[in-house]
């Protein structure tokens, strides 16, 4: 039989368009950037009310040759989940609204994702990738993102006030999410506890949403010196500049919020016998580490939550040395630092809280 006939023929078309998706995936990325940055999210939202592809390119000051452009942005755009397209009820015409997606966009969004999109989709970020498969025979740099740039993303962060303000922004905004979560659901977690440091807390939005919520918690903020320079916390957060490799400031707990998994297993290790050493010289009776980060599982037919499981882990291969981890291997780290036992609250979607105590 020939091959382009029958069941073989059709399962090979099949194949095919699965690849042409997956080579033309990047084609999403970068209309979700390209409406970001035309601000179509805001512009929708402060038009209040389902709004025409004429009012819309209008309100963008678009020239009417480019309208066709819009329209089928748009069209993708609605494919993709980002906005509802609904019939304008005088006329017929089409008219677009946001989602609760879109809404995640715009930009006085508490828990914008824009920033993140941004930074990203950004070139700086983007390159890496060009590299990993050179990255793959190279036995020098510890990332992708190394090989290109010359130093690590921390390292560039301190350099690049661009990437700087967009990472911590979009960090701040997730922070936000997270800190009112836990601060609702997870109030027994901070029982009794009188100090807490949040390492690695970028410009502090969890220890200000803690200190807040608890106000007999002395918490600290502690990260690398440009990142917290000149910030405004709240005035019972205290801020402390330094290296959690070297000292982590006392504190009956130690918060560490999307930072292990930025780390190989002996950086992490390391990262938690300093944790271990800091929790030791605070003053209260309750002692404990708590860790925000993802517990990675299979989810039985979410085929999405295990795609973002596997995105964040290469992710972390290709941006920062890190790796995500499951439960078995995060058990090994707390051993491997001289930890106890330990908790698992699956309570932050595809992230957990881990409270993990010294050992007795
Ligand atoms: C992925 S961000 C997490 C920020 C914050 N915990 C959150 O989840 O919103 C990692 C943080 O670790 C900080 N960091 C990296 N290396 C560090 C070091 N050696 N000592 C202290 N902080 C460090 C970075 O500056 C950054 O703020
Ligand atoms: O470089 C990143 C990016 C993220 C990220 C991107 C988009 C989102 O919606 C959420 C997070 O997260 C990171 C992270 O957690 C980390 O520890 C290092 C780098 C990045």
């Amino acid at each position: 039989m020939n091959m382009v006939n029958g069941e073989k023929g059709s399962e090979l078309l099949q194949a095919q368009a699965h690849i042409w998706n997956h080579i033309f995936n990047f084609i999403n990325s970068m209309c979700l950037k390209c409406a970001i940055q035309l601000g179509i999210p805001d512009t929708i939202h402060q038009y209040g009310q389902p709004m025409t592809l004429d009012a819309l390119v209008s309100a963008l000051q678009i020239p009417p040759s480019r309208a066709h452009g819009v329209d089928r942005l748009m069209h993708i755009l609605v494919h993709s989940g980002f906005f509802e397209k609904k019939k304008h009820t005088p006329d017929g015409r089409d008219a677009y609204m946001l989602n609760r997606v879109s809404e995640l966009l715009l930009k006085d969004n508490p828990s914008s994702v824009a920033p993140f999109a941004l930074a990203m989709l950004d070139p700086i970020l983007v390159d890496p990738w060009h590299r990993l498969s050179a990255w793959f025979h190279d036995r020098v740099n510890p990332t992708p993102f190394e090989m290109v740039q010359g130093m690590s993303h921390w390292r560039y962060a301190e350099n690049e006030p661009r990437l700087n303000r967009f990472f911590n922004e979009g960090m701040a905004s997730d922070a936000r999410m997270v800190g009112s979560m836990v601060v609702n659901q997870c109030r027994g977690v901070f029982d009794g506890i009188r100090s807490l440091v949040d390492v690695g807390g970028g410009t502090g939005t969890m220890a200000n949403a803690i200190a807040s919520a608890f106000p007999n918690t002395e918490c600290t903020n502690f990260d690398l010196p440009h990142v917290v320079a000149d910030l405004e916390l709240s005035k019972n957060v205290k801020c402390v500049a330094g290296d959690m490799f070297e000292a982590i400031p006392p504190g009956d707990a130690i918060l560490l919020k999307w930072i292990l998994h930025d780390w190989s297993d002996e950086d992490a290790v390391k990262i938690l016998k300093r944790c271990s050493e800091a929790i030791t010289k605070g003053k209260g009776e309750k002692k404990k580490v708590i860790i925000i980060d993802m517990v990675v599982e299979s989810r039985d037919g979410d085929k999405q939550m295990n795609e973002t499981q596997l995105f964040f882990d290469m992710l972390m291969m290709t941006l920062v040395s890190g790796r995500e981890r499951n439960e078995t291997e995060w058990a090994k780290l707390f051993v491997d630092a001289g930890f106890g036992e330990y908790k698992i609250t699956p309570i932050l979607g595809l992230r957990s809280l881990i409270e993990v105590y010294p050992s007795s």
